[in-house]
């Protein structure tokens, strides 16, 4: 018979992405499972961005906004994204963060739809798209009304012409559920609503298809499974037939028709480039530039079919386990069509129960209320590793390992 062993080894044996990993630099004795919140570090990012400080900025000063192209940078990059997102070039522009974008998307959206004064919002979006969606509501004159995507059909029937726009996160932060966009983003065109997408977990872990789903705009992040590194900088799609009469409230010089000109009035420029704000992190910028090379020539099917039949096989592992431990759950879907690239699970002692596994080198995080999420980019995770993260669980719950005091210091960061 088979060992669990033997068996993800066949497995990754057998795995077409497998090579990808040696394009990582990943610590020895850590199985890393959250790299949907902080993707790893790819190997010629530091040596790109050693470049750029010293040849670029050290010897090019200020010219490196034209020989080096800086200028260029934040379109350029943003259609390198645009192919992970299904975008033909010159709807993406590299930016600010996602709060930030988010609040530049659903302030445009609603402004494209004004006279309608309603938006419909993700019940379970991450905390900042509320927070901004409320402040936006308080600028515009508008009400929020926060549903699942269950209960969305309902509250479009029941709210139709008064709804400018809808909003929801493609992959639920917390559970890894991931949604239907072509059906949502058609289901609120059908009452005349826009779309805002929150991609943060979807982006580089599922394919998307923006331009073939009729995706009006789309926000996200870039250190997650994109490893541009912590504090990239963040993306917004905004598709081309909206550009004319995309009305952005934040309308810095960087996205000035003539920055240079230095006039007196804001004209926006022609396109994405109108998204545009101030002068970016261009170290970051530039260095998620380096991290997007291990995307070239991949299969973003390949690796969400991965990403599934990593979750498939975590579940299987995991199974004896949830028989034998009634207060271990799982929370996200069991059908690997429906979750992104992580699977969550429920425990009354979660965040001891991940402080004993980080201990042990197995590194992923908790989410309230009481929530293990363990996420994977399946371009460095292997099946092995998954195996390894189901043991060191076994032995922590058997051992009793979550109830020693040094796992019971709360963490600021989880
Ligand atoms: C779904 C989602 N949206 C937005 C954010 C916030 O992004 P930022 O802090 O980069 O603005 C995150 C993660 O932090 C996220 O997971
Ligand atoms: N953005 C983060 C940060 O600034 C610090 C620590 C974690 C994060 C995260 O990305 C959290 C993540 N968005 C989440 O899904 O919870």
């Amino acid at each position: 018979m088979t060992t669990r062993r033997e068996h993800a080894e066949q497995l990754d044996a057998a795995d077409q992405l497998a090579p990808l990993r040696e394009q990582f630099q990943l610590p020895p004795n850590v199985v890393y499972l959250d790299g949907n919140s902080l993707g790893a570090l790819v190997n010629q990012v530091p040596d790109r961005l050693a470049d750029v400080v010293t040849r670029q900025w050290g010897d090019h000063l200020i010219r490196a906004w034209n020989e080096d192209a800086w200028w260029q940078a934040p379109i350029r990059i943003g259609d390198r994204i645009g192919k992970l997102l299904g975008a033909g070039p010159g709807q993406v522009v590299v930016g600010e963060s996602t709060s930030i974008q988010f609040f530049q998307a659903l302030t445009a959206a609603a402004r494209l739809r004004s006279g309608r004064r309603l938006v419909l919002s993700d019940l379970n979006h991450f905390p900042t798209n509320r927070y901004l969606a409320a402040s936006v509501a308080r600028l515009l004159g508008l009400e929020i009304l926060e549903v699942s995507a269950d209960d969305l059909q309902a509250a479009l029937r029941e709210h139709g012409s008064d709804v400018c726009a809808i909003s929801f996160g493609a992959v639920d932060f917390r559970t890894g559920a991931l949604l239907d966009i072509p059906q949502i983003t058609e289901a609120a065109h059908s009452q005349g609503a826009l779309v805002v997408w929150d991609v943060c977990h979807a982006v580089g872990a599922v394919p998307l298809e923006c331009d073939a789903d009729q995706v009006d705009l789309a926000v996200g992040c870039t250190y997650k499974y994109l490893n541009g590194g912590p504090g990239s900088p963040a993306f917004l799609y905004a598709a081309a037939r909206h550009h004319a009469a995309l009305d952005l409230p934040l309308t810095g010089w960087h996205g000035h028709a003539d920055p240079f000109g230095m006039t007196h009035a804001f004209e926006p420029a022609e396109g994405i480039a109108k998204a545009r704000v101030g002068t970016l992190p261009m170290l970051s910028l530039l260095a998620l530039d380096a991290a997007l090379d291990v995307f070239d020539g991949v299969d973003l099917t390949a690796v969400q079919t991965k990403s599934q039949d990593l979750g498939d096989f975590f579940l299987e592992c995991l199974a004896d386990l949830l028989n034998t431990t009634p207060e271990l759950g799982v929370v996200s879907p069991r059908r690997a069509t429906r979750r992104g690239s992580q699977v969550t699970l429920s425990h009354p002692e979660a965040s001891p129960v991940m402080a004993a596994l980080i201990a042990r080198g197995v590194i992923g995080d908790v989410r309230p209320p009481g929530l293990l999420r363990f996420g994977w980019n399946s371009l460095y995770i292997r099946y092995q590793d998954l195996l390894h993260a189901v043991e060191a669980l076994e032995t922590v719950l058997s051992e009793g390992e979550h109830r020693r005091p040094e796992h019971q210091v709360p963490r600021l960061v989880t």
